[in-house]
């Protein structure tokens, strides 16, 4: 069976000692506040290969640094994006799409537009994507996020990443998770969301379990801590990874 290993390395990344050699990522800015130190938003700016600012998230971005960066993109049924900011952003060259469908969020509203650029390019792999902002805040858009994460798991790698989480699905099957335990973690979880159960066999916790039954109500691993730089985890059903991230 195949492993997919996830490996972020976010110590060399974000102290740039080395030029970011993952794959190429899109950044999408949420709407809630930044609130990374400006040296990793920058780090997470730079290395980004395209900028999109899900509607509001904008406000976020010309507030937080009074509009040193300017996005690629602004996405959404924008009824949370200010004039100020519409207007300021326009005059700096990005694009604004309006798109008033209610039936979608601007959060999937930009990943519709991340796939319309990759139909454009004619590529044939998918970037992923790099969702800031999308753990805090108001619960049934955290859940929304959640769910997009399990509606294109197919279609691409997407990491929730705020400044006290990281989060992403693990598909059925094998899994290395690389962690930078110098950011990552102590405390880590695995969520058996939208699954009725997953049969789950880990290694590299405190507490890891051998083909053990994981459901809502019977038992799921949160509050679980990394003893190795290395997890290992086996599922039959998808499955949410979230491990605390302390940046210093
Ligand atoms: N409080 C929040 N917590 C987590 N994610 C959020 C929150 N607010 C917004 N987001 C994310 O940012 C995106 C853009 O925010 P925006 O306020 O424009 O939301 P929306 O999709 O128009 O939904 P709504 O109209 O219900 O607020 C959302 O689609 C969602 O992914
Ligand atoms: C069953 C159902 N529940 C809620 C919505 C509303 N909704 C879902 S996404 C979205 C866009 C937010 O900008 C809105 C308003 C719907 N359409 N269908």
């Amino acid at each position: 069976m195949e492993v997919v290993t996830f490996n972020w390395k976010f110590t060399e990344f974000l102290n740039k000692k080395d030029h970011f050699k993952g794959s190429p990522y899109i950044l999408i800015i949420l709407n809630q506040p930044i609130q990374y130190s400006n040296d990793i938003f920058h780090t997470l700016w730079e290395n980004a290969y395209l900028r999109i600012c899900a509607d509001g998230g904008a406000n976020h971005l010309y507030d937080e640094f009074k509009g040193i960066y300017i996005p690629h993109y602004i996405r959404g049924d924008l009824d949370s994006l200010r004039d100020d900011v519409r207007h300021f952003f326009h005059s700096q060259g990005t694009v604004i799409q309006l798109e008033s469908g209610q039936e979608s969020t601007d959060f999937m509203k930009c990943i519709d537009l991340i796939s319309i650029k990759e139909e454009e390019e004619e590529k044939s792999s998918k970037y992923d994507v790099l969702a800031i902002g999308a753990s805090g805040g108001r619960f049934d858009h955290i859940m929304s996020n959640i769910h997009y994460l399990y509606k294109l798991k197919d279609e691409r790698k997407i990491y929730l990443l705020s400044e006290k989480n990281l989060i992403f699905l693990l598909d059925k099957g094998k899994h290395n998770i690389l962690c930078d335990r110098e950011i990552e973690g102590p405390t880590c979880g695995i969520l058996p969301i939208g699954v009725q159960r997953a049969i789950l066999t880990t290694t590299g916790l405190k507490w890891n379990i051998t083909n053990v039954t994981s459901s809502f109500g019977v038992m799921i691993s949160t509050s679980n801590i990394l003893i190795n730089d290395v997890i290992t985890i086996e599922t039959d059903v998808p499955v949410i990874w979230t491990v605390e991230l302390q940046f210093k």
